[in-house]
């Protein structure tokens, strides 16, 4: 099963047309710059906004199909929408808002629990109060509890932690993650912050202007040069891995394929997954192995690419770890000239600094 949409729209001063083919499953991220259409196409997978010429399905159920006159209103859509703010019933405590959702939907077609969803987004101390009594991240762990009691075949979050201060957005995205990993729900999921995509997405859309420039996974999304100045903080690349060990010096040691990368401490155990962002800036390269550098992660690695950097004087090196891994690093032209970098050329990667995601 999968998400199959093609959307077209004019609109004074701009247009829309894309064609978007989505996992059933996971995290897809729609990114793009404000204005790039991402909203417009969120409300055509809801039906809010009837596009011409449009297509829709999602598995075998085909929900708009203009060429054949099939158009399935909203609410006969089993979608889940969270939007920027949380929008409650502010005269029902947390528990009715939530029995709302639930009676949407005819018990024999609910697909999850109630007291299952209200464990996953950590809602239990919260029931009995009001929504005015709720930070703004409780208040969106609501919203998406109550999306997600409809039993909905997707889940459409529109920018769900813009309205959130950096905090409440760190708060949120654990269960976000629990819910990804513990529900069979497809996610579509807007957003114009590239930390948050690299966090959550399994699967990557940029869109910009209305058109689609790339979709994927999105590690190998994150790898086309072509698109890193989409990504608005700098080219990067993705590394997952488990926690293998807490070392000494404040230090944890996260294994990814036959490598392993020292992190700072984490307070996570060992097993636990963990997604990592290497910025393309923090990657350099050495002919030889260094053995007197104060940098900890350094890599054997294959240069498999030399593209265009962002700016003039600067170059995109991608290095293959092994299949499975590959990492950005941004060089200057001079130094890639200076040490003959090419693809084929076997190098050393030396990596300053990780963000743990
Ligand atoms: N109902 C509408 N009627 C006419 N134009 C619209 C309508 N809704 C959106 N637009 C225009 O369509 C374009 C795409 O808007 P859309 O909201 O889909 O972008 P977006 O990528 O979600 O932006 P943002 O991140 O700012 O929410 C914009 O130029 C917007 O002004």
């Amino acid at each position: 099963m999968s998400v199959t949409a093609a959307f077209h729209v004019q609109r004074q001063g701009f247009t829309l047309d894309v064609k978007i083919e989505l996992p059933a499953t996971g995290i897809s991220a729609l990114y793009g710059a404000s204005g790039s259409g991402k909203t417009t196409c969120l409300r055509a997978m809801a039906g809010l906004e009837r596009l011409p010429n449009s297509f829709f399905q999602i598995g075998q159920d085909t929900w708009q199909d203009e060429a054949n006159g099939i158009f399935v209103p909203p609410h006969q859509r089993q979608v889940g929408y969270v939007f920027q703010e949380a929008s409650l019933f502010p005269h029902l405590d947390v528990a009715a808002n939530l029995q709302f959702g639930m009676k949407r939907i005819a018990p024999v077609q609910r697909q999850v629990s109630e007291s299952h969803i209200v464990e996953l987004l950590g809602l239990s101390p919260l029931l009995k109060r009001s929504p005015s009594a709720l930070s703004g991240g409780e208040r969106q762990r609501v919203a998406i509890a109550r999306a997600l009691l409809t039993s909905p075949r997707l889940l459409l979050m529109d920018e769900p932690l813009s309205a959130l201060d950096k905090g409440l957005k760190q708060e949120i995205l654990p269960y976000l993650e629990r819910l990804h990993r513990e529900l069979a729900i497809p996610v579509v999921y807007v957003s114009h912050a590239a930390d948050e995509v690299t966090r959550l997405a399994d699967h990557l859309v940029l869109i910009d202007h209305g058109e689609i420039k790339a979709a994927g996974p999105i590690k190998q999304v994150l790898l086309d040069h072509q698109h890193a100045e989409l990504f608005n903080d700098g080219a990067s690349s993705v590394i997952e891995g488990r926690i293998s060990r807490h070392l000494e010096h404040f230090a944890s040691e996260l294994k990814f394929g036959r490598f392993a990368l020292r992190l700072s401490q984490q307070d996570h155990p060992v097993g636990q997954q963990l997604r990592c962002r290497v910025f393309a800036s923090d990657v350099s390269v050495c002919l030889t192995q260094p053995h007197d550098t104060s940098i900890s992660n350094i890599f054997p690695a294959k240069v498999s690419h030399v593209a265009e950097g962002r700016r003039p004087g600067e170059k995109l090196v991608t290095l293959d770890l092994g299949e499975e891994q590959q990492l950005l690093a941004q060089l200057s032209s001079h130094s890639v000239e200076r040490l003959q970098i090419h693809p084929g050329h076997h190098v050393w990667a030396q990596v300053k600094s990780v963000a743990v995601l």
